[in-house]
């Protein structure tokens, strides 16, 4: 049995190149049950291959990844869709032409078990299923304030509702983890808080794992209770916000003296 003193995720030495090119060298850390692990650094650090690789789309050359329990050298996506992890991407990800609650719905795929005979015919387990899902997803949407627009198009709400509809998707899988590609980018400030609520609202309600990555740092050192920053590849800082705030390799880094 896992233990649940023991980190959800261990990151063990991973490194990742392009044709020859380090996107990511060496990366060691943990993140720990419940809590909110930020990922910060300069563009091109290697922030969202990090995320790719912890969710299984990129193959990493060397390390290992342990994931509740399950040491893996790499993950594979849907592995990693059914053992728990969920992600949203810097660039919307969603079907446009979808509403927010079919949208929502497709969140909830991995989750069914009739066939998809009984789902095209609508009969055996498929209609029992179909409300159970339907639920779900509507508290998920409720959770997240999204009623207004349940029956409106993706394509017709403002980016921040999107990313939101987004987040909505990825809660709907029910995931132990939560890796979310900069959730607050392209928001005015008052959008940021009210992600950021979210944010917090889905960690403690539900105590979802999160990994974010976040180019604010305002939002970063009130979000979140433990930060890991990239620079070039490299683990240049890894600890609690005010810790990692004060870390001199870290301030050079975001004052750009190195840049
Ligand atoms: N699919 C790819 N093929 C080739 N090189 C890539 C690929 N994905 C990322 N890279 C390179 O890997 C490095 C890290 O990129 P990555 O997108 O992970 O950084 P990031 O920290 O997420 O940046 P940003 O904040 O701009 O999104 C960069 O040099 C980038 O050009």
């Amino acid at each position: 049995m896992t233990e649940i003193s023991s980190p959800l995720l261990r990151l063990e030495g991973i490194s990742l190149s392009f044709k020859g090119v380090k996107a990511i060298s060496d990366i060691s850390f943990d993140v720990a049950r419940g809590r909110i692990t930020a990922l910060i650094g300069p563009n091109g650090a290697g922030k969202s291959s990090l995320l790719n690789v912890i969710n299984g789309v990129y193959r990493p050359q060397a390390g290992r990844i342990v994931f509740d329990g399950e040491v893996r050298r790499r993950m594979d996506p849907h592995r990693a869709a059914v053992r728990g992890i969920a992600r949203t991407f810097q660039n919307i990800a969603l079907f446009k032409g979808m509403s927010v609650l079919d949208n929502v719905l497709t969140g909830r795929n991995l989750k069914r078990r009739s066939s998809w005979l009984e789902q095209a015919l609508r009969i055996g387990r498929a209609p029992a299923e179909d409300d159970a899902q339907r639920r779900r997803a509507e508290e998920v949407i409720a959770f997240l304030h999204l009623q207004p627009w349940r029956h409106t198009l993706v394509s017709k709400l403002p980016y921040g509702l999107q990313k939101r509809v987004e987040l909505a998707r990825a809660l709907a899988a029910e995931p132990k983890l939560l890796l979310l590609d900069e959730p607050m980018a392209g928001m005015n400030a008052e959008e940021k808080r009210e992600m950021s609520r979210f944010v917090a609202d889905v960690n403690r309600e539900f105590g979802t794992t999160v990994v974010l990555i976040e180019h604010d740092i305002g939002v970063v050192m009130n979000l979140s209770d433990h930060v890991v920053v990239l620079d070039y590849g490299r683990k240049i800082g890894d600890g609690p916000p005010d810790e990692v705030r004060r870390n001199p390799e870290v301030i050079a880094a975001y004052l750009g003296t190195r840049h």
